[in-house]
């Protein structure tokens, strides 16, 4: 399923969590519906707005902090509770958030980074669960520098556990070809008590 250099122990990848109808369902409905926001990130100095837009949606204990911001959750739209319900159920998580982003077509991205905040401790699991066009996800060993490409499928979910966040950056880049959006939706256990 996953390219063999990608251990198992860290790297996860459900092809169709969602039925096709459901995921697209799930799109339209976030994409209409969420508060979405470009907030500004501090970088060599400078401050930028994200090449994206996100919503961070969780519990009232669950701020999450990075790039020096506070990110306040919003509360839980119903199809997302439900998600997030299915999922603490089949892997048996204890997901109290979940970040949304919206890549409204290939010039949005992402750039290199371990969800290594001090917040989801020490080996958190990550479930990532993609919605719409087909984007390319690339995950870099940090000390090999070896990149693999995984493309990350309408309606699939990549799990992310273990070590996964001390050995590999992940990133999407721009693909210059891609006109449609996707939207991401990575559920996370924020411990506030860690900050
Ligand atoms: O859009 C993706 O697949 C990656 C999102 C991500 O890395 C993140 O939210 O931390
Ligand atoms: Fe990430």
């Amino acid at each position: 399923m996953l390219p063999d250099e990608l251990p198992a122990d860290m790297f996860h990848y459900q092809l169709q969590a969602l039925s096709a109808d459901k995921a697209t369902q799930l799109y339209h409905y976030l994409r209409d519906n969420l508060a979405w926001q470009q907030p500004s990130i501090h970088v060599f100095g400078k401050w930028h707005p994200i090449p994206r837009l996100q919503a961070y949606i969780g519990d009232p204990d669950s701020a999450y902090e990075y790039s020096k911001q506070v990110f306040s959750p919003m509360p839980w739209p119903e199809p997302l509770a439900r998600m997030r319900e299915r999922l603490n159920n089949q892997l048996g998580c204890k997901f109290n958030a979940v970040l949304v982003n919206y890549y409204r077509n290939g010039l949005d991205s992402m750039g290199w980074h371990a969800d290594d905040e001090p917040e989801l401790g020490a080996q958190p699991t990550i479930a990532s669960l993609s919605l719409g066009a087909l984007r390319k996800f690339k995950l870099r060993h940090k000390h090999s520098r070896v990149v693999t490409d995984v493309p990350l499928r309408h309606g699939s979910l990549l799990i992310m556990k273990g070590q996964s966040q001390q050995h590999f950056e992940h990133s999407l880049p721009k693909q210059r070809k891609v006109t449609q959006g996707r939207i991401n939706l990575t559920f996370r256990h924020i411990d506030a008590s860690l900050l």
